[in-house]
């Protein structure tokens, strides 16, 4: 069920169980406003990706209620869901392309949810689609690799590939899940530096999981943090100290911000 609202993202005391005994994700509530930098920072096993696989639909809640851009997640049907996933840009760590595929191939595929039946070598896809597979190429500036196997580029180039592909869908929201874990520090700039240039550029409400406190402070305009599952940071980047985000990986409890955590307004031009 859709209804209007301010946030492009919210969650309301969302719990998530794995059975027998892990409870993945604890009470967490949070609100993100359109065109809102975020990033989930926390240790391995805190629960991010299973945040991210909640707001995609991928897992449903236990207890509590996920909305993205105004639709209950759980209580959507399948046609509500697919038309939802379309507007949900997704990168993972692992870029998961087709190796054997060519670069621009594999940034087609991202238009495979609008398209009916499938899809075998670049010419099966409308010249619409592969032309804007070029265009999303071009801004990831690896247009020149177009033909390219996509095994036999770099990681960092990889991932800008992925990323290609998940804004061929022309999404409203991009969730990108660790994109950054298998990369060296200069690629990782380069591909965060991308994400938010684009992101920027297309209004795009981004969800970040990261490991790495520096560039969580330099890309995120919102900061959460997870330890256990829980939500035990909630703030605006610039209030953020390094010694405070890092203090999500310790054992003291996390420092209130200033102004107290989770005050932060939550549109990106608020931020
Ligand atoms: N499908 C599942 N079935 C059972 N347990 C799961 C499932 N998915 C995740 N978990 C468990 O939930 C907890 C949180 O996992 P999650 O993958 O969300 O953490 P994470 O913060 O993304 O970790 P990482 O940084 O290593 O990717 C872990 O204990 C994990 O083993």
């Amino acid at each position: 069920m859709s209804v209007p609202t301010d946030y492009d993202l919210s969650l309301r005391d969302v719990l998530k169980f794995f059975p027998p005994s892990t409870t993945a994700v604890k009470d967490v509530s949070l609100d993100v406003g359109p065109g809102t930098f975020t990033v989930l920072l926390g240790l391995s096993g805190s629960g991010k990706s299973t945040l991210l696989r909640l707001l995609n639909g991928l897992h449903t809640p236990t207890e509590g209620e996920v909305r993205v851009l105004g639709t209950d997640v759980a209580q959507a049907g399948r046609s509500e869901l697919r038309r939802l996933r379309r507007d949900i840009g997704m990168v993972f760590q692992q870029f998961h392309l087709v190796g054997s595929m060519s670069t621009l191939e594999n940034v087609c595929t991202g238009a495979l949810g609008s398209l009916r039946g499938p899809r075998v070598g670049l010419f099966s896809y409308p010249k619409s689609v592969r032309q804007r597979a070029l265009e999303q190429l071009e801004r990831v500036g690896l247009a020149d690799h177009r033909f390219q196997r996509a095994d036999t580029l770099s990681g960092g180039q990889q991932q800008r590939v992925a990323v290609a592909r998940a804004l061929v869908q022309r999404p409203r929201i991009l969730l990108a899940d660790e994109p950054v874990a298998s990369l060296d520090p200069e690629s990782s700039n380069q591909v965060m530096s991308l994400i938010a240039r684009i992101a920027r550029e297309d209004s795009l409400t981004v969800v970040c999981s990261l490991h790495q406190v520096e560039l969580a402070l330099q890309w995120g305009d919102r900061v959460f943090g997870l330890r256990h599952g829980e939500l035990v940071l909630d703030d605006s980047s610039c209030n953020i100290t390094h010694e405070r985000a890092m203090s999500i990986y310790g054992n003291s409890a996390v420092l209130p911000a200033a102004a107290g955590a989770g005050a932060a307004a939550t549109s990106g031009a608020a931020l």
